[in-house]
């Protein structure tokens, strides 16, 4: 069988000049980041229909209307692109030059950013775990993880010095994106019949901490039988992502794997678990993961925005009725987020 014949073949990293970047000899990979069939994209995606999640016109100046579609497609899909909504597209492609800049560094460059040695708790660094060893299938990407807002929560330790306009197009982005996501979640609140500043602050109001992460996926040989990021749904309250132009999302709609279509300059807002909290489970964090392309670089700019790790997240108590009983515990972000990544049961 096919997937047999390439587990023999190892791939070889070299060393190319003063640029570490990894050249694949064979026109195979390892083992390692080979899927079981069950989740290999050849054999899950539907092929020939993109998904249409929906595009929602964040400029929409009926306030109700708007609502409405945002909790229709929170509802419905857990994703939804937003256009016209008020990023400049320079600050976008500011923010996609200094990460790509970033990743195609030397090696060694990037490793100066590295997650701290076992034991560390928190998410920000740089991670290569295409070259890492865990036990588990290998995902085809790199990372770096950051937080951008509030101030108090940044460690510009862990943000990138080269390219030297790497801060500053982070900043930028950051301002904005601030004002996106409090729309979102006045939106979201009046959906919910809430007042309007309910959800901002059952996620933890200004003190909500953006972490950025940047997901760089090389060309790999065999797209069809590994995967980028594999399935799973966001820890955040919501994540807002800028893609590049190399398509490979997917969404999860009745067990089927379908690819988001790509639109130039939109943003992809995904519910995040601890939207479904707080509505009780009206919103639904949505089941996501990615594919990766046989001759291109994909990247992709996520911000997830998170309650910060003290702050205890349930239903919000308005929607609690006899009838609408809760369906989740109430309980802190941190112990929400040591549960899921150590897979225990929440
Ligand atoms: O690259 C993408 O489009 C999605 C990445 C993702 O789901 C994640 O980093 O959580
Ligand atoms: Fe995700």
């Amino acid at each position: 069988m096919e997937v047999e014949k390439v587990q023999n073949i190892a791939l070889k990293f070299n060393n190319n000049n003063n640029n570490s970047s990894r050249i694949i000899e064979e026109s195979s990979i390892p083992k390692e980041f080979i899927r079981s069939e069950n989740e290999q994209p050849a054999i899950t995606t539907v092929h020939g229909t993109e998904l249409e999640v929906p595009t929602i016109d964040l400029s929409e100046a009926d306030e109700d209307q708007l609502v409405d579609l945002i909790s229709k497609a929170s509802e419905e899909w857990g994703l939804f692109q937003v256009v016209n909504h008020g990023i400049p597209t320079q600050v976008i492609q500011d923010l996609q030059k200094a990460g790509r800049d970033f990743f195609e560094l030397p090696q060694e460059e990037k490793e100066v950013y590295s997650k701290p040695p076992p034991g560390y708790k928190g998410s920000e660094g740089y991670s290569n775990k295409l070259g890492k060893d865990i036990d588990t299938v290998r995902p085809w990407v790199d990372h770096l993880f950051h937080n951008i807002w509030p101030p108090s929560a940044i460690n510009f330790h862990f943000w990138p010095k080269n390219p030297p306009s790497y801060r500053k197009a982070n900043e930028e982005y950051a301002k904005y994106l601030i004002g996106v996501t409090e729309k979102l979640m006045r939106c979201w609140s009046k959906g919910l019949g809430l007042e309007e500043h309910k959800i901002k602050e059952g996620g933890g109001g200004d003190e909500m901490v953006y972490l950025a992460k940047i997901n760089y996926y090389p060309p790999c040989p065999r797209p069809e039988l590994a995967l980028g990021v594999p399935a799973h749904t966001d820890l955040s309250l919501l994540t807002i992502l800028v893609p590049n132009d190399v398509a490979g999302l997917q969404v999860c709609r009745d067990g089927l794997w379908y690819n988001v279509r790509y639109i130039p300059n939109a943003l992809i807002i995904h519910i995040g678990d601890q939207l479904e909290v707080l509505s009780n489970g009206k919103y639904k964090a949505v089941l996501h993961r990615t594919t990766v392309n046989k001759e291109r670089t994909r990247m992709s700019w996520p911000v997830f925005i998170e309650p910060p790790p003290h702050h205890e997240v349930g239903p919000v108590p308005e929607l609690i009725t006899e009838k609408n009983l809760a369906k989740y515990k109430t309980k802190k972000f941190a112990d929400y987020k040591y549960c899921k990544l150590n897979k225990l049961p929440q």
